[in-house]
């Protein structure tokens, strides 16, 4: 058996069409949306990420501004600028390119974005919102990997679902999503004892980690779902997953590949979240 690929870029296409649709009749009520992205450092792989976040807007038809700024920036330096930008009519989303340097606290940086503003979903106030079923961001991965599931019309009532990773940006969150369409969740860690134990009972599984080869052939059961967060680079310097592709294709019954799986629809969902901040500050207008 091989399963079917569930292509995070022709489904990022189709749902980009429809932003591109939706910011389009926003313009034309003199309401561009608006997307400020910061970047401190000089991190190889976050300035190919922001870039790709940049060019998403221009192709979507809204506005952003790329802000860059050198590692010796300051925590405060860089509260003000978050601050303006809470300010500014034109911003509708705020994203501070995660990792920052040391000697910045992200947390501190995440919590002074407006709420309002939150389009990555990292804010205490969306985390809660998430938590209690209240309106507020997703954070993209975890909602990327929703719509995933939704594009092959998977019905995740009384499935069981397996999370691996925990972190307040993809692990956590997938797994309140998973609960809130009933399945029952189970999260595995560093400290799980018996990862494949836990897979093999698992319908859906959620690979988020960052190390290769974290899920294998042998752990997921026949039919299975699987999808493939990790974002590693192999000895070749390739971009790979967490999931060992090639073994685990053959006994899964959906799985998504990278590169073009959950990456290109985690910067789909970012500019949903713009777009539908937008809606809501020119629906208050
Ligand atoms: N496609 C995309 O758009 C994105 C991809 N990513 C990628 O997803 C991966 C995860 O990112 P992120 O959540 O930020 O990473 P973190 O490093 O914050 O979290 C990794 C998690 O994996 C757990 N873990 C580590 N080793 C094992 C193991 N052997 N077995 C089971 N669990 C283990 C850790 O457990 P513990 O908590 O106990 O330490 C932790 O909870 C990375 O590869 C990252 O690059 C991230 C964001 C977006
Ligand atoms: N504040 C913040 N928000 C984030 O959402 C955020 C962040 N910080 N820091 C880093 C992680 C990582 N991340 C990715 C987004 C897209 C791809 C992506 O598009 N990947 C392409 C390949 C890109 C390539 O070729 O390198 C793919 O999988 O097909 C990958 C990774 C967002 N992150």
């Amino acid at each position: 058996m091989t399963a079917a690929l569930i292509d995070g870029n022709a489904l990022s296409r189709q749902l980009r069409e429809e932003v591109t649709h939706r910011a389009a009749a926003l313009r034309a009520r003199g309401h561009t949306p608006g997307l400020a992205v910061i970047l401190v450092g000089d991190n190889p792989a976050s300035q190919v990420y922001v870039r790709n976040k940049v060019k998403a807007c221009h192709d979507t038809g809204m506005h952003s501004v790329l802000e860059q700024y050198p590692a010796t920036m300051t925590e405060a330096e860089l509260l003000s600028r978050v601050e303006a930008l809470n300010h500014d009519d034109s911003i509708h989303g705020i994203l501070v390119q995660l990792p920052l340097p040391d000697h910045i606290d992200a947390q501190k940086v995440i919590e002074a974005i407006s709420p309002e503003k939150d389009v990555d979903g990292f804010h205490i106030a969306s985390a809660g919102a998430l938590m209690t079923g209240m309106p507020g961001f997703w954070p993209c991965t975890p909602y990327g990997c929703m719509k995933m599931l939704e594009s092959i019309n998977y019905d995740l009532r009384g499935k069981h679902a397996v999370v691996i990773g925990r972190s307040n940006i993809v692990g956590k969150p997938m797994a309140l999503m998973l609960l809130q369409k009933n399945a029952t969740v189970t999260i595995c860690h560093s400290a799980t004892r018996d990862l494949k134990a836990q897979t093999l009972q698992a319908d859906v599984i959620v690979a988020a980690v960052g190390k290769r080869n974290v899920l294998t052939a042998d752990m997921v059961k026949p039919g299975a779902v699987v999808i493939d967060v990790g974002m590693n680079r192999n000895d070749e310097g390739k971009l790979c997953g967490d999931v060992d592709f090639a073994g685990v294709k053959e006994v899964a019954g959906w799985i998504t590949p990278v590169p073009g799986g959950v990456g290109p629809m985690t910067i789909t969902m970012l500019m949903v979240n713009t777009l539908e901040s937008a809606e809501r500050r020119a629906a208050a207008a």
